[in-house]
């Protein structure tokens, strides 16, 4: 299996905090990875440092063999929530494109293949009929799937989610897991997320990050001692309950 990540002996510290400590992971070609982890325990900070928005000052960070900077082409991001305030004049269309051709792209000729990709991509999250109106005037919810749209559109071989749910309904987060569903036989994906039973149905393997990497592995392995340091029910993360039942009052 061809390895897709890698990260060995990373270090991050923010001032004198320390956010990632010594975390090796390895991510494979046509894994989907959930990762886990109370809040602040550097979940965000991990994807980033894949990214290369983030330079740990320690250890070593691969993307198919190249340094973060050199791999942008091939990672797909959605970060968490989104920019909230677009206040400046810019459509659906073009937001998605740009994710192909990047900034100065608007700028360029784009090619039929470019205007096919963007077709495809606002397809796939159904928002090909807001193509022309503007990102501000949308919801939270339209707006994080143009962002959906934006990180699929050039073809990533990797794909990066943070908490990519937020602030989308109910009805809508269905659609966007079956759509992962769909993706993740095409496309290596890591999923920071806090929804446990969308994380125990979804994913092949599970890491759980609270500074340290405490576990990384099969979802049906996972220890039962991470429910007392994460308050993450194992039982739940390794069989699956039904979304219905989890939510049951
Ligand atoms: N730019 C920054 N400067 C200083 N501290 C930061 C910065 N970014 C994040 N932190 C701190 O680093 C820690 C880890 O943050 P991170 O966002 O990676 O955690 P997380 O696991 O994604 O959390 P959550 O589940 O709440 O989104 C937190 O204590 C946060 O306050």
């Amino acid at each position: 299996m061809a390895e897709v990540i890698s990260l060995k002996d990373v270090w991050v510290k923010y001032d004198k905090l320390a956010v990632l400590e010594a975390v090796n992971l390895t991510v494979n070609e046509g894994d989907f990875l959930g990762i886990i982890g109370p809040n602040g325990g550097g979940k965000s900070t991990l994807l980033k440092v894949i990214l290369g928005l983030i330079k740990p000052q320690k250890g070593e960070v691969k993307v198919l063999g190249k340094i973060p900077e050199k791999a942008h082409q091939v990672i797909g991001y959605v970060p968490q929530y989104g920019p909230s305030n677009i206040d400046f004049p810019i459509s659906v269309w073009e937001v998605v494109l740009m994710g192909r051709l990047g900034t100065k792209g608007l700028f360029q000729h784009y090619t039929d293949e470019d205007r096919e990709a963007t077709h495809k991509a606002l397809e796939i999250v159904d928002m090909l009929e807001f193509r022309d109106r503007q990102i501000g005037e949308l919801s939270g919810g339209q707006r994080q799937r143009v962002f959906i749209a934006r990180s699929l559109v050039s073809d990533p071989k990797v794909l990066l989610l943070d908490e990519p749910v937020t602030g989308i309904d109910t009805r809508m987060q269905k659609e966007f897991y079956e759509l992962l569903e769909k993706l993740k036989s095409e496309v290596t994906i890591i999923m920071v997320s806090h929804d446990l039973s969308a994380v125990s149905v979804l994913v092949d393997k599970i890491a759980c990050l609270n500074g340290k990497l405490h576990y990384h592995g099969s979802k049906e392995l996972i220890p039962e001692d991470i429910e007392e340091s994460y308050g993450c029910p194992v039982e739940l993360i390794a069989h699956g309950v039904p979304h219905r039942v989890l939510h049951k009052h």
